[in-house]
């Protein structure tokens, strides 16, 4: 089985404009609300890729309820623990005469400390060895830094895998617990390194240094340049399909259900990183957080080829 877990879930609010104007007011020509959150969208896109998986995660108010909502109606086992707080919205305005945006995310609700418990309780029941688990996304306010390493412990400890996807000190300290896979983008992903400017300008000095704090295994996501994949043995860069490019935002959240789905049926990480690019190009060849369709991934998988 396949878990998804989102601490801080969003509705992805777009608004178009034709120009951006600071100190002025623009008025949308188009808008749309999306169901977001990084675990909620690698949940929808694996739906889409024709796999099932159970998503979880802290949901409240009546943006909760409507991702809830928007999730089952898509056919998504939703095991999600109740809050008291209102489930976040953020918001991206896109400049169509630019085609360039600004992207704002709130910080979320604040998660009590019984709300913490009663998720941690509900995920220990579900814990089975060689299970697939994705923790993806910001943490909410009042959920310790140190969160998603005591998850990545429990997971791991079990048997199942542990995918972590997010950024900053939460990834820090989750990646010392040591994860099956990490998948940060670049800036992500050197943000966690102290490196002077020539490790910085040889891959292989810093993706050694971040398997070296804890990782099995790490994508690092390049947006429409690729990825690069590296482990104890392997270091590989795979180039991205090329599309014409809509809205990037859940792209990478594409790309981490793209590798699960296919890292599940056993498949090896250099197997699977093509689906993971596939997926995230499908992805960012669409408006708003709307996802890619499988026959699309199919049809770009062509394009995704190793370049060394
Ligand atoms: N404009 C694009 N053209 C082609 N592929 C893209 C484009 N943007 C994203 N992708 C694909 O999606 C993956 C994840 O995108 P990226 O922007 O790196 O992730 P994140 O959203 O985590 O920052 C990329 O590795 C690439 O395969
Ligand atoms: O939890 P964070 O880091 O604030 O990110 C949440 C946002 O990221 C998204 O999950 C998209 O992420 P990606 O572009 O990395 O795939 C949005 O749906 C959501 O608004």
């Amino acid at each position: 089985m396949i878990y998804t877990l989102t601490l801080n879930p969003a509705a992805d609010l777009e608004l178009s404009v034709d120009q951006l104007e600071f100190n002025s007011v623009s008025r949308a020509i188009d808008s749309r609300m999306d169901c977001g959150g990084k675990g909620f969208n690698v949940s929808r896109m694996l739906k889409n890729l024709g796999q099932d998986s159970i998503a979880m995660g802290f949901v409240g108010g009546a943006t909760g309820l409507r991702l809830s909502n928007e999730l089952e109606a898509a056919g998504i086992d939703c095991q999600f623990t109740s809050i008291v707080g209102e489930t976040r919205t953020n918001v991206t305005i896109v400049e169509g005469a630019n085609a360039r945006h600004i992207k704002v995310n709130q910080a979320g609700p604040v998660i009590s400390e019984s709300e913490l418990t009663r998720l941690v309780e509900s995920i220990q029941q579900r814990l089975q060895p060689g299970d697939w688990w994705v923790l993806g996304g910001s943490l909410p306010q009042g959920v310790p830094t140190s969160f998603y390493a005591q998850l990545v412990s429990l997971i791991e400890d079990a048997g199942a895998h542990a995918v972590l996807d997010t950024s900053g000190e939460a990834l820090r300290e989750g990646i010392f617990a040591g994860p099956s896979l990490i998948k940060p983008n670049l800036e992500e992903a050197q943000a966690l390194l102290e490196l002077d400017e020539e490790e910085l300008n040889s891959t292989q000095a810093w993706t050694q240094a971040l398997l070296a704090m804890g990782a099995q295994n790490l994508v690092v996501s390049l947006g429409k340049a690729g990825a690069l994949m590296a482990s104890e043995a392997q270091l590989h860069e795979f180039a991205s399909p090329s599309i014409v490019e809509a809205n990037p935002i859940g792209a990478g959240d594409s790309m981490v259900a793209g590798l699960v789905w296919r890292l599940s049926k056993g498949e090896s990480l250099e197997q699977a990183l093509p689906y993971g690019l596939a997926c995230g190009a499908a992805t960012a060849s669409r408006p708003g957080t709307e996802l890619g369709e499988l026959a699309q991934v199919e049809q770009l998988l062509e394009q995704c080829r190793q370049i060394n």
